[in-house]
This record gives C-alpha cells, sequence and structure tokens, in this order.
C-alpha cells in the first residue's frame, strides 16, 4: 500500500527551504515532486541574529510563529505548483530551522524553529515534527540523523560505502552491519561566509573564487588542530563552533598584524577552506576504509570541492548521489519524510550507535 508524505529541510547553511513529495511502499521509496525555495534577506538575518546575538523571549517566540507561516505557506505554494492532491498525503515531516544545539551541556538540547501547530493548521496535513530531543533526552547527540536514511537508501549496494551530506555542516555516514555516522565538521559554511564578507555573495558558485587561490599548508595545519576534528565520536556540531567568530579568531592567531590587514591573500583563504573541508571529510572516509563516497548535499554542485576530494581519496569512488538514483539535493528532506513515516508507523529509528543514545527510540511528535 502507498503512503505519500512530504519532507521539508532548512539546514545550517541558511539557504532556504527544500521540499520532496515522496511516495513509500513496504519496499520502495520514490521522489515524486521537490523544489528549493531561497529563503529572503530579511528571515536569514532575523535567523542570524536569533543565532549570534542575545534575543528576547518575545522575539525568539515571534520567530518561532513566523517561521511556522513560512513553511506552511511554501508548502501549499508546493502542493499547487505540483498539482498534489492534498487529501493523500499522510503526513508532513518538518526539520525546522536549528536556532542552536547543544547536546554537551549539563542540560542538553537541540532547538529548532517553525511552529508545527500553525503549519498543521493552517494545511489541515498532520505533521511530524521535534526529532532531536527524544534522543538528547536518552543521551544522545541528536544528530546526524541522515545515516538511518542512507543505510535505508544504499544498505542494498554491495561495496563498503560511505555517504557524506556536504551542507552548511558535513556529515559522515559509514553504512554496513554497525552503521556509524558523525559530523566531519565545517562543510560549506566558512566559505560562505567569507565570500558573503568580501565580495557580497551568497557562495562560491562552482567554487571558482576558491579555485583562483592557493591554499595556504600553514594555515590549513594551524586550523586542523581546531579540537573538534581529533574528538572521539558520537560527535556533532554547527554554527556553535564553526561560525565567523571562529574563522576570525583563526586568521587574527595566523596573522597577527596590529594593523589587522591579513598577511595572506583573500582568495587564498577561501582556497584554505575548501580545503579545510576537504582534508577533514576524506580523512574520516581514509579511516572507515569505504571503498565508494557517495556524496549529497549543495557541496556537489561545487565542482572544485568535488575535484579536490577526488583527489584525496585517490582508491575511492567519489559519486554524486544523483548517479545513485537519489537526487543529492533533496536527500535531507527526503530524510524528514521518511522519519515522519516511521514515526506515523511508531517506528523505532536505528540511531543509538550513531548518537550514543542509550536505546533506538521512536522520533518526533505528531501534530493534527
Ligand atoms: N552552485 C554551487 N556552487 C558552489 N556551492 C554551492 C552551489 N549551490 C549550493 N552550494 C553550496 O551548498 C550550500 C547549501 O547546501 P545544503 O542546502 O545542502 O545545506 P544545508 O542543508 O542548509 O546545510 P546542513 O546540511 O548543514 O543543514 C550553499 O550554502 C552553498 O555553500
Ligand atoms: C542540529 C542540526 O540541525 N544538525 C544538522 C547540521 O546539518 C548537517 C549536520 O549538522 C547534521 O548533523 C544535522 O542535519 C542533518 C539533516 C542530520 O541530522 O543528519
Amino acid at each position: 500500500m502507498s503512503e505519500y508524505y512530504i519532507g521539508v529541510m532548512s539546514g545550517t547553511s541558511l539557504d532556504g527551504i527544500d521540499i520532496a513529495y515522496c511516495q513509500i511502499k513496504e519496499h520502495s521509496f520514490e521522489l515524486l515532486h521537490s523544489d528549493a525555495y531561497p529563503f529572503d534577506k530579511e528571515i536569514k538575518e532575523e535567523i542570524l541574529k536569533a543565532i549570534n546575538t542575545p534575543m528576547t523571549l518575545k522575539r525568539i517566540g515571534e520567530l518561532d510563529t513566523r517561521l511556522g507561516e513560512m513553511y506552511a505557506n511554501t508548502i501549499e505554494r508546493f502542493i499547487s505548483q505540483k498539482r498534489i492532491d492534498k487529501k493523500q498525503i499522510t503526513a508532513i515531516g518538518l526539520h525546522g530551522q536549528t536556532l542552536w544545539h547543544e547536546p554537551n551541556s549539563a542540560n542538553p538540547f537541540s532547538m529548532q524553529l517553525g511552529n508545527p501547530n500553525v503549519i498543521t493548521a493552517l494545511t489541515g496535513v498532520s505533521v511530524v515534527s521535534d526529532f532531536r530531543r527524544k534522543d538528547i533526552a536518552l543521551g544522545g547527540q541528536g544528530a546526524p540523523f541522515a545515516p538511518a536514511f542512507h543505510q535505508y537508501l544504499f544498505s542494498r549496494l554491495k561495496a563498503k560505502i560511505a555517504v557524506v551530506n556536504i551542507g552548511g555542516m558535513a556529515n559522515l555516514s559509514i553504512l554496513g552491519e554497525r552503521l556509524r555516522g558523525y559530523d566531519t565538521g565545517c562543510g560549506n559554511v566558512l566559505m560562505d561566509y567569507w565570500i558573503s564578507l568580501n565580495r557580497g555573495e551568497t557562495y562560491d558558485k562552482d567554487g571558482e573564487w576558491a579555485r583562483s587561490g592557493t591554499f595556504d599548508r600553514d594555515l590549513l595545519e594551524q586550523m586542523l588542530k581546531e579540537p573538534y576534528f581529533s574528538k572521539a565520536i558520537p560527535k556533532s556540531t554547527g554554527r556553535e563552533l564553526f561560525n565567523a567568530d571562529w574563522l576570525e579568531r583563526e586568521l587574527r592567531k595566523f596573522s597577527p598584524k596590529k594593523s589587522g590587514a591579513l598577511s595572506i591573500k583573500k582568495e587564498d583563504v577561501q582556497a584554505t577552506l575548501l580545503e579545510l573541508s576537504v582534508v577533514t571529510i576524506a580523512n574520516e572516509v581514509k579511516k572507515s576504509g569505504a571503498d565508494m563516497l557517495i556524496v549529497c548535499g549543495g557541496g556537489v554542485k561545487n565542482s572544485y570541492l568535488m575535484q579536490r576530494l577526488g583527489d584525496k581519496l585517490k582508491g575511492t569512488e567519489v559519486v554524486p548521489s544523483d548517479e545513485c538514483g537519489v537526487s543529492s539535493e533533496f536527500m535531507e528532506s527526503m530524510a524528514f519524510a521518511w522519519l515522519a513515516h516511521e514515526r506515523v508507523h511508531r517506528k523505532c529509528v536505528k540511531l543509538s550507535s550513531i548518537t550514543g543514545a542509550s536505546k533506538d527510540s521512536i522520533l518526533g511528535a505528531i501534530y493534527e
């Protein structure tokens, strides 16, 4: 029997809302429709302010409602554009927008905004949301969750497979009997910040600016000393660590000129940031022993990044997930359609081997 789910993801890159409409049968999963809806500048700045600056509870509460309304309106637009029969949809799997992820504190939490009550009230469709906090309540990291979906999709492939999502952050899945997965560190987030600061562009299209520079080996070695990269798993990260302050600190350490002037060309910083993401991903893939790396997330569109990943992983087949029949752009939104399906069917999601939770559990809350 077929069921139909919508998956909605807006991730740490803050590039916008990805939506996937999926058909799930007992032994198959198919992406029927998908689309991406960029954030407008104002809402992106409001989210960034909420992440980076002190904000009143009133403003956070209003942002939660605003994001709920924005998700609802975008979902309605998607349903109408794709001529989807709303009555067919079992549920919407909503990730929401991560404002803060704090899995290691004395009082661990992970906060995603986008009020699901608003979405179900406006669309009339059930919503599954709040996926991460149960795992954290069981002592887990609450992320990454995509490895369970990667295992579901690719375990049929015979090779020793790793999957890396290169979004704002990068997260690795090592498939097989003992499924493992963790955030390797920064993906595109620092490159996005640096090109936005210096050239006013949202991202380094095709990695062209990085390609025009030369990475600085000393700066790279310095950045690789970041303790997160050598931290034991389970581990997860986000903008709490990899952010503008982190980069500014690293650059000041590297080039402590009183004048504040950089002793390195800006395009060489961009090239070094690309190399940082490539090396931290490649180091973990090598440790995994995988002979095939499937790549998804927006980083797939950065051909220079993909080229450098291939250079660093000689002997490993590096392919976009699109070549395995799965959209690299909508992998995460599909994952939340699948997670909503698992929740509706009250199935435990096998994530404890990834997050360190005391047990696998039923994830998410249903709003209807
Ligand atoms: N044409 C392109 N060239 C280079 N980079 C690109 C291109 N298109 C997208 N990107 C990169 O992909 C990023 C968006 O990727 P994606 O949507 O997977 O991130 P996300 O889901 O928000 O992040 P996360 O997975 O960490 O939550 C952009 O911020 C940009 O850095
Ligand atoms: C708290 C949070 O939103 N984490 C994100 C982030 O973006 C990529 C990486 O860090 C991953 O751990 C996670 O999202 C994906 C969808 C995941 O849970 O697999």
